[in-house]
């Protein structure tokens, strides 16, 4: 096995991660961050439909059906949508810290083939916070929550604010975010005011 790299590793200063005080309790759905999100999002047909549910700490559990449109291979998961799973599913932590962050670096491992209509069953955690950075890993595995082990990967997520969203994002999707009482609510989960 490959070793990390040394931007995935948290610097000596980082301190253990803290679980926010209203975060879901364990065993919590955690619900969509965005009802268009490719990895979670109810209302978008051609996404994961991921859910993840808060554990201990700033831990979480997640799963997701592989389907026919996510293979690369014959009968096989894309590499790129499992990626994407791993993605979501450490993206999802940040509803345990209430802070907004987005992916600046994910190291994958492929170490299993994923076949379609299989469970890929993830859990992650936040393993340590540096300032904006946040260091998180997960892992998947396949056959059931206690199967072998078919993925990892090792993340360094970014804390930003709402106004990276604002004005990176295309104008349309914006408006209509803001317009979204459901949308607004999330926000306010992150103690946002948009
Ligand atoms: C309208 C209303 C909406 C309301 C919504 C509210 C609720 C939303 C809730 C939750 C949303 C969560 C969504 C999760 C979705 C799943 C996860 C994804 O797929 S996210 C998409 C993919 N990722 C990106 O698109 C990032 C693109 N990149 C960027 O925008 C920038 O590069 C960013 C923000 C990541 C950093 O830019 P800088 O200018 O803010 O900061 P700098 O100074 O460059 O970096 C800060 C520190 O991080 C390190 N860093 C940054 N990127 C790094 C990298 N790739 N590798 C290693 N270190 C990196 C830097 O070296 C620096 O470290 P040193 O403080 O100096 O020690």
């Amino acid at each position: 096995m490959s070793g990390r790299t040394a931007s995935l590793s948290p610097p000596a200063g980082a301190m253990p991660p803290v679980r926010h005080p209203e975060a879901p309790a364990p065993g919590e759905l955690l619900g969509s961050h965005y009802d268009q999100c490719f990895g979670c999002g109810g209302a978008q047909p051609h996404g994961l439909h991921l859910e993840a549910r808060a554990g201990e700490g700033v831990s979480l559990t997640a799963e997701f059906r592989v389907k026919a449109a996510h293979q690369g291979a014959p009968g096989l998961a894309h590499g790129g949508v499992l990626a994407t799973a791993l993605d979501e599913t450490l993206g999802s932590l940040n509803w345990l810290l209430r802070v907004i962050a987005v992916t600046g670096r994910l190291e994958t491992d492929f170490v299993r083939p994923v076949p379609v209509d299989t469970v890929l069953h993830l859990d992650a955690h936040v393993v340590a916070v540096h300032g904006r950075k946040i260091y998180s890993s997960a892992t998947g595995r396949i056959g059931g929550p206690d199967g072998p082990v078919a993925v990892r990967a090792t993340a360094l997520f970014i804390e930003v604010k709402v106004d990276h969203f604002i004005s990176h994002g295309r104008d349309a999707e914006i408006k209509a975010a803001l317009a979204d009482p459901d949308q607004q609510r999330v926000a306010r989960a992150f103690e946002v005011n948009p």
